[in-house]
């Protein structure tokens, strides 16, 4: 199944100070979705925010709010993250024992059930879950931090995962150190969904938005293309 190329700026790298603002702000410029990294300072060595922060923001926009959950366990808090507007609820798969069980409980809450693999995470990893899952979120550096450096071995991890999920209606995301130059190779192996942070919100205005996320959209369709 083709989906289209979707941008998802991750308001990570936004000013947070005036979050309500950057989200209406990166989705006038042209955001698809808008990516909301959540963090514990346990699963990854960083903290960022939880489903009121969320739920404060979701009067700013009605786009997809696509939500990467970074915590373990993330089970207890599913509910909370669904009542807080998130319309993609995505675990990780290194977060929990019971993958299976999260990406039902995700669908049965009513949103689309993502699972992540972190870089040294096989593709292997998620096989048996393929048909309770929406999306596939691919790291392409190791989560935690924006501004990193694209890992180019992930091209191939992107391919076989595009392989193995066949005809599924299956979204494949790329997050981590995509730019202009990067976003034509994710989309070639077979991504659809881009989260870019630094590459979009470094120019800290709407028209610098709207020119990052048309040159990485650019990129992304002529490389598929
Ligand atoms: O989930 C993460 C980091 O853990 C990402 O969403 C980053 O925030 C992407 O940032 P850039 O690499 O695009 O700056």
């Amino acid at each position: 199944m083709i989906h289209p190329i979707r941008i998802a700026p991750s308001i990570l790298a936004a000013d947070f100070s005036k979050l309500g603002q950057e989200v209406r702000d990166v989705v006038d410029a042209g955001a698809d979705w808008v990516h909301l990294d959540v963090m514990d300072g346990h699963f990854v060595p960083n903290i960022t925010f939880g489903p009121d922060v969320i739920k404060s923001l979701r009067p700013y926009t009605d786009a997809t709010f696509d939500c990467h959950l970074m915590i373990a366990p993330a089970d207890p808090f599913l509910e909370a993250f669904a009542k807080a507007g998130c319309d993609i609820l995505t675990v990780h798969a290194e977060a929990g024992p019971h993958l299976h069980r999260s990406l039902q409980t995700v669908r049965a809450l009513g949103k689309k059930a993502g699972v992540s693999l972190n870089p040294a995470t096989p593709e292997s990893t998620i096989e048996y879950v393929l048909d309770a899952v929406d999306l596939i979120l691919v790291m392409t550096v190791n989560p935690g931090f924006g501004g990193q450096k694209f890992i180019a071995e992930m091209e191939e991890k992107i391919r076989r995962i595009k392989a193995m999920v066949g005809d599924r209606p299956i979204e494949i995301e790329v997050d981590g150190g995509v730019t202009p130059d990067t976003a034509g190779a994710v989309a070639r192996a077979g991504s659809n969904v881009l989260v870019a942070g630094s590459a979009v919100f470094k120019g800290g205005s709407v028209e610098a938005y709207r020119g990052a996320i048309a040159a990485i959209r650019a990129a992304a369709e002529t490389g598929r293309g």
